[in-house]
Parts: structure tokens; sequence; C-alpha cells
């Protein structure tokens, strides 16, 4: 299995650890509000490291975000591997294409 879906499947079982040992839990207890609020401050912090933070600053942001959007999405009870199949499903269409048909 490969790091990010070990990640998400590791989130699902923090979800009901003690928030005072688990940050996920933590974030659960905080509710649905500061689950996308943190997702939206990492989402800003990354954009910011990709134009002016040094290249490890921006590994760290992307990890930040990559994880908060797991969360998010195990917050949502929305499985991981349907992102995955998304993307597999994208990957033979071009860009372009799926521009159109997306706003068609
Ligand atoms: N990958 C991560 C991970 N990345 C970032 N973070 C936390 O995300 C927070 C980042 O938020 P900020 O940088 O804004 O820092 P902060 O001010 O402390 O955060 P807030 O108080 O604003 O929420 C920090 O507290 C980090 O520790 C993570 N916390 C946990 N994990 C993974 O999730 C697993 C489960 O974690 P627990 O739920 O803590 O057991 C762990 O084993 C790790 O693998």
């Amino acid at each position: 299995m490969d790091t990010l879906s070990r990640l998400a499947q590791t989130i699902a079982q923090r979800r009901a650890a003690d928030p005072s040992h688990s940050y996920v839990a933590s974030l659960h207890a905080k509710g649905l509000p500061q689950i996308a609020r943190k997702l939206g401050e990492e989402g800003v912090e990354a954009a910011i490291a990709t134009l002016s933070g040094d290249d490890g600053e921006l590994v760290g942001e992307a990890a930040d975000i990559l994880f908060h959007l797991l969360v998010a999405l195990d917050a949502r009870d929305i499985d991981f591997a349907e992102v995955l199949a998304e993307l597999d499903r994208r990957e033979g269409v071009s860009g372009i294409d799926e521009k159109a048909n997306r706003s068609a």
C-alpha cells in the first residue's frame, strides 16, 4: 500500500481516539468547520511557499495540505480510494478534453 493510502487508514483509525492524545481526534472534536478552515489555511500556506518559500518549506507545506485533505475526506466519509479512482479515470483523458466535458 502506498504512503497516502496508509495515512488515510491511520487517520480513519485515529478519528475515535482521545483528542488529548491525537491531533486527528482533536480536529474532529472541533468539528467540520475547523477541519475545513485548517485545509484552507494549509492551501494558502502551500501557495505562498510555492512563490516565496525554499524547497524544504514547500515540501513541508505540501505534506501538511495532503494530510489535512485526507482528514477532510475522512470527516465527510469519502474513501480516499474514490479520489484515486477519479484520478485514474482522468488519466486517459486529455486535460483540454476533460475541461470541455466539465463545462458542457
Ligand atoms: N501527518 C501528520 C501531520 N501533519 C501535520 N500534522 C499536524 O498538523 C498541525 C499543523 O497545523 P499548524 O502548522 O497550523 O500548527 P498548529 O498551530 O499546531 O495547529 P492548530 O493548533 O492550528 O490546529 C500540527 O499540529 C501537526 O502536528 C500532523 N498530525 C498527524 N499526522 C499523521 O497522522 C497520524 C495520526 O496522528 P494523531 O491523530 O496525532 O495520532 C500520525 O501518525 C501522523 O502520521
